[in-house]
Parts: C-alpha cells; structure tokens; sequence
C-alpha cells in the first residue's frame, strides 16, 4: 500500500443545534487531527447523531462553524461535500431495487465516474466476493449489507469516514469481524474516522480517541488506555464500568 497523506482535519467551534428549547448539540468545540478514528460515546439522546451530522451538513448548527481541513462545510453545496464524505449508519441504506456493484457504483455516477474496474476493488477492500456484484441487496446477510455500505461510503475516494452506530444491528461475532475491516480500511486508507457508538467497549477497542457527549456536550475526551486508567473524569468512569464489570464476571467464571 502506497504512503499516503493522512485524512482532512475536521473542527469544530462553538456548534450548537436546538430542538425546542432543548439543546441537541450545546456549544462544541473540538479539534480532529488528520487521520485519527475518533469514537464519539454517549447515553441515548446525548447528541452524537446530531453532532456527526454537522459534518456532513445533515444537520445545519444554529451557532458555530465546523471545517474540514480549515474549510467551512457551509461554503460547498452539500452534495459536492457529501461526495468526499462516506458516511455509514445502522442498517445501510442500500437502494434494494440496484444490484450490489450499482449501490456501490452510486456516488461514482454522481460524479459522473463510470468506473467497473473500482466496484471490484472495493468489494476487494471490505472483503467480500467480487461475484456478489451482481446480487440484490435482499440476497446478503445484514453484515453483508453493511460491508457493502462501506464500499459505497468509500467508492468515490473519501479520506474521511463517518459512521453512525455502524455495526448497531448485527450479532457480536460479525460485529467484531466488520470493527477489524474497518480497522484495517482506516490504516490502509489514511482516513480520518468519526464512529458513533452507544457501546463504550466498541469505542475503547477501535478507536485512538474516545470523546464522551452528555447532554449536547463533550464531558470526556482521551486515549483509551488514560480512559481505562480512570483518568478522564466521572462520565467516562461510569462508562467505562459496564464492559469491565462484564469482563471481570467472565473472568471469575473460568476460576
Ligand atoms: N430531528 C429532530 N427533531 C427534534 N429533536 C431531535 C431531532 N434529532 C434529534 N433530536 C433530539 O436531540 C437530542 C439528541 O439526539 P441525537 O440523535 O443526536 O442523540 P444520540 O446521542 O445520537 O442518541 P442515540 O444513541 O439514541 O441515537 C435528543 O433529545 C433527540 O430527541
């Protein structure tokens, strides 16, 4: 695999998106370096679904500016931004009526990209037979279903990855056989990705960097390993409690 640069840097200042009177997203600033996979971990209803998507202008804050790479997502038409951004979310959103190699094909024809040779090499990189190309949505497993979302997240080069409880559906063995693809896709691609999860454990074994969002706010922000040693404060301690009380009681089982 050729060196590459590492995926855009994605900012946030100040962003803020209401609901009512309730405060989604409340005031976030933040900093993604180039390249990182950054978990965004919270209770439901904490604002990580409306915080990722400000990114990729989903969502439109009432206050604040979020940039990739310095710029302004509010200065693109959101298609063309959308097109540099994969963004993958619990059960995919495959269009069933299009064969397997046509939903990946999709953002290529948007941008006017007629390219076969590239839905083989990304049925190639999610690890999934090239023949399944020409099968229907309907005819794949769900973990089939999400690989094949990747690829298309993927299919037109983007260098920035956002996914929304991504393996949210599936049983936990294909659960942890997409988290090593997508492991792999990040590293090989230099990408920048942004995962939301409910699941700290799933944040804490994937990502470089675990932010905890509690009522529209990061309240927690450090690597994993500082996370486990307790030294990012309450919310992630009380997080990170659940995954390790279930390990010690497996633990104690085998004694
Ligand atoms: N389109 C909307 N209209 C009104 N309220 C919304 C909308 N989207 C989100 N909210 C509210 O904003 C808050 C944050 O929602 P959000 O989906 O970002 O949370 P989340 O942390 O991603 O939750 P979950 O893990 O359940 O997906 C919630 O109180 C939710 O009810």
């Amino acid at each position: 695999m050729p060196e590459q640069s590492p995926g855009p840097a994605v900012s946030f200042a100040g962003v803020t998106k209401r609901y009512g009177d309730g405060a989604a997203v409340d005031g976030v600033t933040l900093d993604i370096a180039g390249g990182s996979f950054v978990a965004l971990v919270g209770t439901s209803g904490s604002g990580k679904s409306t915080l990722l998507k400000t990114v990729n202008r989903l969502v439109v804050p009432d206050a604040g500016r979020v940039a990739i790479d310095g710029r302004d997502v509010a200065d693109e038409p959101p298609a063309r931004l959308r097109r540099r951004i994969g963004y993958v979310f619990q059960n995919v959103g495959l269009f069933p009526h299009l064969s397997v190699g046509d939903n990946i094909a999709m953002p290529l024809v948007l941008a006017g990209r007629r390219d076969p040779a590239r839905v083989a090499a990304m049925l190639d990189l999610v690890e999934l037979p090239r023949a399944f190309a020409g099968r229907m949505p309907a005819e794949l497993s769900g973990g089939q279903r999400q690989r094949v979302g990747v690829a298309r997240a993927l299919a037109a080069e983007a260098r920035l990855l956002l996914m929304d409880e991504p393996f949210g559906a599936l049983d936990p063995v294909t659960r942890e056989a997409l988290a090593g693809a997508i492991r792999r896709l990040h590293a090989d691609l230099s990408l920048t990705t942004i995962m939301v999860t409910h699941d700290m454990a799933e944040a804490l074994l994937n990502a470089t960097r675990v932010l905890v969002m509690q009522a529209g706010r990061i309240v927690a922000d450090a690597a994993p390993a500082a996370m486990l040693a307790g030294e990012a404060g309450d919310a992630a301690d009380a997080l990170v409690a659940v995954p390790r009380a279930q390990a010690e009681r497996l633990t104690a089982m085998t004694r």
